[in-house]
């Protein structure tokens, strides 16, 4: 059993299934790691489609690489080899597979590439590092300070403040004449927003210049750069990504160095700043440790931390507005653990009914691996394999009751981030479910767009009524 199940609610349920699995779609569609030697599972290669010289099956991919690639397993098989330029991949789009291969230690660490040259600070910090004593201590070092049960039961009352602040947007456009609101765009601004207090102790400059250099790294994380696949033509950046991470990282680096220097001004001088994780670091580290990990870390926390999270509760959300039934589930179960007298707090989680899942055993057909594959495990795909959902297309959060899911990876290097992701989904679900009802202005654009994570093409317009009566 994972050690953050713990009783838990509907609200897993429902927040698993929109972003995991019963949904149509993942947080994060494609993972990536690679692996340093050949794990000689059997004496099998994958079977991997034709491709052509030096492009390999690149060509293949299209703007919803996810798709393209569960297409092709359907011919190919869930465990099947793909040539992207002159790198070798393997494309696992199977649930038990997948279990199998991100638990395998051979299989633990990331590929290398311009993401982590340039978005990453060259392998420092947690996200792109290779798996070594530098990825192990940048991840203790998050976990003490911001991921821990300990940190972040401390971070509730920053979670608290921008998630009322949100509330009080929505129930003045709900009073006013409203259309409808974006609730894309708040729910993204409200997570950043906890996540640079979090991480800084308060949002530094302009918070929607944050928001824009966000969106462009977590678009530049995902894509399938051809600078990488074929690295002899790298220099000509073809395609301009790297020109695009060098200015998200420039962007990021001043950032990160104003906020550090003020840190490291103030621990100095013994003035005090708001409490932080940067803070938090230099006091237990001293102003000296190591400054490009320390800003490589932060990088990973903001990519990390925000975006998933605000995904994750907009195709929830978007779930809930197309399943009056699950919504209606759901409000009545926050009306009874909650009342209608107040709203829901973080402590109300817990209250919510019992939910546990279990990690399933998996047993999954070997092939042997050319040393420094690419294992490129499709989540999207393994949330809808019908081997193990029946009916795996449809929204049922009921699924998940028992049941394992692999939203957030597997093996060591599954997302530290989880509980705090999960807390920070949760509650904002929560209140935006307890506190309004909606409506949807026209019909709901499904559609989605390919990227470290998959977000919804158009932002997620709807209307709120406010439901709990005055003053409360
Ligand atoms: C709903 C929210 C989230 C989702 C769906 C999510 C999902 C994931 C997934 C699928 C991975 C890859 C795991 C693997 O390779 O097996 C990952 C890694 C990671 N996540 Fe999250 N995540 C979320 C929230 C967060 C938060 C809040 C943080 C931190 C503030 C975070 C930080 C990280 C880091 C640092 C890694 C890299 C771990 C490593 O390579 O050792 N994530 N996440």
């Amino acid at each position: 059993m994972y050690s953050w199940m713990s009783p838990d609610s509907l609200l897993v349920a429902v927040v698993v299934a929109a972003s995991a699995a019963a949904a149509r779609f993942f947080a994060l569609p494609l993972l990536k790691r690679t692996t340093r030697i050949g794990n000689g599972i059997s004496l099998r290669l994958p079977p991997n489609p034709p491709g052509l010289p030096i492009l390999g099956n690149l060509r293949i991919l299209g703007a919803l690489p996810h798709r393209a690639l569960r297409k092709l397993a359907e011919a190919y098989g869930p465990v099947m080899g793909i040539r992207l330029g002159l790198v070798q991949a393997v494309v696992v789009s199977s649930f038990v597979s997948a279990q199998k291969f991100l638990r395998e230690p051979a299989f633990m660490s990331r590929p290398a590439g311009d993401v982590s040259n340039y978005l990453t600070y060259g392998r420092k910090g947690v996200l792109s590092s290779e798996c070594g004593s530098n990825w192990r201590e940048s991840r203790n070092l998050c976990l003490d300070h911001m991921l821990s049960t300990r940190s972040i039961d401390a971070l509730r009352g920053v979670r608290n403040e921008e998630i009322h602040r949100l509330l009080y947007s929505l129930k003045k456009a709900a009073d006013g004449d409203c259309k409808a609101v974006d609730l894309s765009e708040a729910v993204t601004a409200t997570i950043l927003a906890i996540v640079c207090r979090t991480l800084f102790g308060k949002v530094y400059g302009n918070a929607s210049a944050i928001e824009k250099t966000l969106k462009e790294a977590t678009q530049l994380t995902g894509v399938f750069n051809i600078n990488d696949y074929i690295p002899f033509i790298g220099f000509l950046d073809l395609n301009g990504h790297r020109r695009r991470m060098k200015a998200v990282r420039r962007a990021y680096d001043s950032l990160f160095e104003t906020v550090i220097h003020k840190h490291c001004r103030s621990l100095n001088e013994g003035t005090k700043l708001e409490d932080c994780v940067v803070a938090s670091i230099l006091s237990s580290t001293g102003t000296q440790y190591d400054r490009v990990n320390l800003k490589a870390i932060l990088m990973d926390m903001i990519t990390g931390g925000s975006d998933t999270s605000a995904t994750t509760v907009e195709w929830t959300m978007s779930e809930l507005l197309r399943h009056p039934r699950v919504m209606r589930k759901l409000q009545h179960e926050l009306e009874e653990a909650v009342g209608m007298d107040r709203v829901v707090e973080e402590e109300d989680l817990p209250k919510l009914p019992y939910l546990e899942m279990a990690r399933v055993d998996c047993v999954a057909g070997g092939f042997q691996l050319k040393k420094g594959s690419q294992v490129l495990v499709n989540l999207w795909a393994v949330g809808r394999d019908p081997s193990q959902w029946d009916d795996p297309e449809a929204f049922y959060p009921e699924r998940f009751e028992g049941s394992d899911f692999l939203a957030f990876g597997a093996g060591n290097r599954r997302c530290p981030g989880m509980q705090m992701g999960l807390t920070t989904v949760r509650i904002v679900v929560a209140q935006l479910v307890h506190c309004f009802d909606w409506a949807l202005p026209g019909d709901l654009d499904m559609s989605e767009r390919f990227g470290i994570r998959l977000s919804r093409a158009k932002n997620l317009l709807a209307v709120p009524t406010y439901r709990l009566p005055p003053g409360s």
